[in-house]
């Protein structure tokens, strides 16, 4: 029953038909999701109700229906209990400029119930951990946007919570800082034992990062597994090839070839049925080693030149294409849905 579930059994996070309606716009429509202990990330578009969520979760904002248990906690009746136990960094810029990284952090370790001496310590323990010892007595307004962000994570971490959320640590950041960040936040769970809810709009983070992978879509559970469903590695290679004035369309030309000796092609990625054929990739079925061997003597007989050929993984970007494609039928071709931008505002991140 989710009202006497610990951290002691299998989930940290429980929410059952969980709404926030505000006047214009519902933020989390009936929400049921289960978290267990580790990394779970929390990805939707901006406005899909990540940050809402996460403010409910710490009984800092009420819902309108539903219920919520942090870490076996009411969020209606115990939430100073669960903000104790629970580490948060917000999403937004929050730092006053004229402190040092170390008051700042004291500061929100006391604030926490830590006493003096204890405060004192576990800011420079955590501020070793996220890297910033060195510059820990530096005003924080003269940081730059990756020391900020790991200023917000230390304070999320100082009072040695159980759970913290991470509301888009990555926000700001530039592929490096992303990467030194993600480390960070797998290594507070694999070095300190704390679970972690991280939110983000970048696929491909999440899939490197975390264990469980919770998606939602205007406030809608969209899909929640682990990372490792996501991502099976599927026994398929992926090959695409030159045209050649023998054969302009190289890969049909394969295709047949292919087909002809017997091996099982396709023109679409497991898992991404529904969805326009990708052009000029070919998916081979893999039946072992000899699968490779018919590739790349096909391919030489034809004359054709091979550009790639490599064992194909189900990323995570597909299955949410594959909800969208069943969502929107009828699909439309050629043009599937990209709800999850790259930061940059571009198509879908798959990295
Ligand atoms: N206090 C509020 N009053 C009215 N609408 C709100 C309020 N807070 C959030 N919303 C709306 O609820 C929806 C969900 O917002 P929320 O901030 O939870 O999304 P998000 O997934 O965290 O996105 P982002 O990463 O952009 O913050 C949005 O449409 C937002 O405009």
């Amino acid at each position: 029953m989710a009202g006497t579930t610990t951290v002691d059994d299998v989930t940290v996070i429980v929410t059952e038909s969980l709404s926030k309606r505000f006047p214009r716009v519902t933020a989390l429509d009936r929400l049921s999701v289960d978290i267990a202990p580790g990394v779970t990330g929390l990805v939707g578009a901006n406005g899909a109700g990540k940050s809402t969520l996460i403010k409910i979760l710490l009984g800092l904002a009420p819902a309108t229906e539903g219920t919520a248990h942090v870490l076996g906690l009411d969020v209606t009746k115990d939430g100073g209990t669960i903000r104790e136990r629970v580490g948060y960094m917000p999403e937004h810029d929050c730092l006053p400029p004229d402190v040092s990284a170390t008051e700042f952090v004291v500061h929100m370790a006391r604030m926490s119930g830590l006493p003096p001496t204890a405060a004192r310590e576990r800011t420079a323990d955590t501020l070793r951990h996220v890297g910033l010892y060195e510059e820990r007595y530096r005003p924080i307004g003269g940081y730059s946007t990756g020391m900020k962000q790991r200023v917000k994570l230390a304070q999320a971490l100082v009072h040695d919570p159980q759970l913290v959320f991470l509301d888009e640590p990555t926000n700001g950041l530039d592929p490096a800082g992303r990467d030194e960040m993600l480390g960070l936040i797998r290594r507070v769970h694999t070095d300190f034992g704390i679970s972690v809810l991280v939110t983000s709009h970048l696929l491909g983070e999440l899939e490197r990062t975390c264990d469980h992978v919770v998606v939602i879509d205007g406030g809608k559970l969209l899909r929640s597994s682990s990372t490792d469903e996501f991502t099976q590695v599927t026994a398929s290679l992926a090959v695409e090839v030159t045209d050649t004035d023998a054969h302009p369309d190289g890969t049909e030309a394969l295709r047949a070839a292919l087909a002809a000796a017997g091996a099982a092609v396709t023109t679409r990625a497991a898992g991404s049925e529904g969805l326009a054929a990708s052009g000029h990739l070919l998916y081979v079925e893999a039946a072992g080693e000899e699968t490779y061997d018919l590739v790349r003597d096909t391919v030489a007989g034809l004359g054709l030149g091979l550009v790639r050929m490599e064992q194909r993984r189900h990323q995570i970007a597909e299955v949410f294409r594959d909800a969208d494609a069943a969502q929107a039928a009828p699909a439309t071709a050629g043009a599937p849905s990209a709800p999850y931008a790259t930061q940059d505002g571009g198509a879908h991140d798959v990295a």
